[in-house]
């Protein structure tokens, strides 16, 4: 009989449950919506290692086709680059970042209180002196990025005809030149094969907080597990280990820049590996504006480098770092389209959508540098924001620009390099 009540108990609190979750909000009874049991869904596609595509394919499915508009458990979902602008360009008054104050007590304890997660009067100073410093620094940057370039070359030496993991290497190359250009400090990533036990006690944060478990339910990094243990010791550790190097840049850096640098490189030379002809044209404009011997380019030559910096534009299009991005909470309701979003309504922009949106693009699912030559280019300018835009887009966009043309530039003069790889895709490397 006990057990009769319990389990009958359990029940009702389940379909409670389900039924709480699963019911649309008010006010937006006229957005598709992806209930609680479709979340399920997607979280088992996340669960089976599909890729990005393939999650909004299924998203896709769920809502019945392409919507500029849609709301999932985690918020309203904004598909269109004039819905984008309108939310981007909102002043403080009326959508607020959402980071600033989380529940989520794994995300804060990491996160802390850096630029990208302040609001108000602290984000305004913050950003202006981060502007100004990153403004005058990047004048030297090409100069720090190429020595640590040609560091890798010599790294990558004695394996020269020899495959050779992209990915590692421009992680590599990455973090040296977030160490260099913002603590002056060398991280020995280019000195031995092995992985230096602050990028994999990082690689390990990151795993944990990307977990879409802990998304979902966010209740589970409070409990007493050994899991949350050993998560909050690697922050101690990651946080101490950076302390070690210099206390007071500590919150400066948004923690996670150098992995977006890396991705977008990786894509870059993958997809220069896949079409030669790229690769041949992107190698004659290298040589005729460089020359032909192994050297760091300066400012005004990366300035010439169009086709580079076209297949630079096309992968962060294709492939953008950040493929949801600008979670903001609404102080006052906005009008969107036909929409009226209410206020305390949660909203965020799906880049990965709009970059491939075929209003805006011309068969979107083909990588074609050449659609960013064209001087007549009438596109949406919300229609490609990897960098988001408004007055929260990226700091650090001036310095990655820079950081990807000198690598790609300088691999270039370096040889010509070939896929190697049997059955990696650009989705893989995305998805890594
Ligand atoms: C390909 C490389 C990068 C991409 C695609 C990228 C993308 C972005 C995006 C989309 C945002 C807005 C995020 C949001 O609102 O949700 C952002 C903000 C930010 N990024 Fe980047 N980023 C890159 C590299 C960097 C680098 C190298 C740095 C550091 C030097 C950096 C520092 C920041 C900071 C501090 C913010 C917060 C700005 C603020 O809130 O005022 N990013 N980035």
């Amino acid at each position: 009989m006990f057990a009769l009540i319990f389990f009958a108990i359990t029940f009702g609190f389940i379909i409670n449950f389900i039924r709480k979750f699963n019911k649309k909000p008010e006010g937006l009874e006229n957005i598709p919506y992806i209930s609680f049991i479709s979340l399920l869904k997607i979280l088992w596609a996340y669960f089976q290692q599909k890729n990005y595509d393939e999650v909004e394919d299924l998203v896709q499915e769920l809502i019945g086709g392409h919507h500029d508009i849609y709301l999932s458990q985690f918020g309203i979902v904004l598909n269109n680059p004039e819905y984008a602008k309108i939310l981007l360009t909102e002043s403080e008054d009326v959508a607020i970042k959402y980071y600033s104050k989380t529940d989520n007590v794994f995300f804060d304890k990491f996160f802390g209180c850096g630029l990208s997660l302040t609001n108000g009067d602290k984000w305004r100073s913050t950003r202006k002196l981060a502007d100004s410093a990153l403004n005058l620094a990047s004048h030297q940057y090409p100069e720090v990025v190429g020595e640590i370039t040609m560091d890798l070359f010599t790294f990558m030496n004695p394996n020269l005809n020899r495959p050779i993991n992209i990915i590692e290497s421009m992680r590599r190359i990455s973090i040296e030149a977030l160490g260099k250009f913002a603590f002056g400090y060398k991280f020995g990533c280019l000195e031995s094969q092995e992985v230096p036990r602050l990028i994999s006690v990082y690689d390990y944060i990151v795993s944990v907080l990307g977990s879409p478990f802990r998304l979902v339910f966010p209740w589970i990094s409070e409990l007493p597990l050994e899991s949350n243990k050993k998560y909050l010791d690697a922050i101690k550790e990651f946080d101490g280990f950076i302390n070690d190097i210099i206390e007071t840049k500590r919150n400066e850096m948004k923690k996670d820049s150098y992995n977006a640098t890396t991705t977008a490189l990786s894509v870059s030379l993958y997809f220069l590996a896949k079409y030669p002809e790229m690769q041949e044209k992107a190698r004659a404009e290298v040589i005729r504006i460089l020359g032909n011997e192994p050297i760091i380019p300066s400012l005004d030559q990366l300035k010439e480098l169009k086709y580079v910096n076209a297949i630079i534009k096309e992968t962060l299009r294709t492939h953008p770092p950040t493929p949801i991005l600008t979670v903001r909470r609404l102080k006052k309701p906005i009008k969107v389209g036909s929409y009226i979003l209410p206020i305390n309504s949660t909203c965020m922009i799906n880049t990965w959508k709009i970059h491939r949106d075929p209003k805006y693009w011309e068969n979107p699912n083909q990588y074609n540098p050449e659609r960013f030559l064209s001087s007549d280019e009438k596109r949406d300018k919300f229609a490609w924001i990897p960098f988001s835009a408004g007055p929260r887009n990226c700091v650090g966009q001036n310095l990655t620009l820079l950081q990807q043309r000198v690598v790609l530039s300088m691999f270039h003069l370096h040889g010509a390099f070939v896929d190697h790889t049997v059955g990696l895709t650009a989705e893989k490397i995305f998805d890594m």
